[in-house]
């Protein structure tokens, strides 16, 4: 099934008002690609005032909560993100698995609540550099997959993102059989998860991704995207990535 690439930018906490100049650059390079599916998620802050610089582009949250509503101090629903714009939400990123503890379930319920609420959500999943050292790099993803995954995922809004722990931030990347060796692994679990489905759910990978590693990587059998990271936040290195998916 053909796939449409998507580029995702997660600018993570980095960026300010001034920085969403940036937008114009990426929101062209967006239109000069129109092949391509382009999105940017910066802070929650700057969700709103993103959407009125750019408003053809796709702009993300980084989390959500997976209540409607209620006493949670610093968190964010699904209505609010839907509310100031977004169309698409980050869930289960591993920086914050590791410094909000957050459980696969925990994920799940998040991404079920923004899938409800009409988001489409980005659910991530990635080993640690001693679990793939360990052997245990694909019984570890296809675990958090399969335990990330709410009910009534489908193609048109879920979006899965293998991002190797080791590999974000640091410059290093898998070889290329290691990702795609990934990635057939993700989309073989997520055909015994969805079924038909699975053939039509973007795996996007993440970690490291630059305007020089990005052409071998996005042209990877499974790989349908990227989602990056510090390359996302100038036009200047966004806007090769999203050319290089070819
Ligand atoms: O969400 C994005 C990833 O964590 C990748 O970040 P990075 O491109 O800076 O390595």
């Amino acid at each position: 099934m053909a796939r449409r690439k998507l580029v995702a930018g997660n600018w993570k906490m980095n960026g300010s008002l001034a920085a969403l100049a940036e937008l114009d650059g990426i929101d062209a390079a967006a239109r000069a690609n129109p092949g391509v599916d382009v999105a940017i998620c910066p802070p929650f802050t700057l969700i709103a005032p993103a959407v009125a610089r750019a408003p053809g582009l796709p702009i993300g949250g980084q989390d959500c909560h997976a209540a409607r509503c209620g006493a949670h101090t610093g968190c964010t629903s699904v209505e609010l993100l839907r509310e100031a714009g977004a169309a698409l939400v980050i869930v289960g990123h591993s920086e914050r698995r590791a410094d909000q503890h957050e459980t696969s379930e925990e994920v799940r319920g998040k991404a079920g609540a923004a899938i409800a609420g009409g988001l489409v959500a980005i659910v991530c999943v990635g080993e640690t550099e001693a679990e793939r050292d360990a052997g245990q790099a694909l019984a570890v993803v296809e675990r958090q997959l399969a335990e990330s995954l709410p009910a009534g995922a489908d193609a048109a809004t879920l979006v899965v993102a293998y991002e190797p722990v080791w590999a974000i931030g640091t410059g290093r990347t898998p070889s290329c059989d290691d990702i795609a060796c990934v990635h057939a692994a993700l989309r073989a679990r997520l055909r015994t998860l969805i079924g038909g489905e699975a053939d039509g759910v973007r795996i996007l990978y993440g970690g490291s991704v630059k305007p020089d590693n990005a052409a071998e990587i996005l042209n990877l059998p499974d790989v349908d995207g990227a989602l990056v990271g510090g390359a996302s936040l100038t036009a200047a290195q966004f806007a090769p990535i999203i050319a290089a998916c070819i």
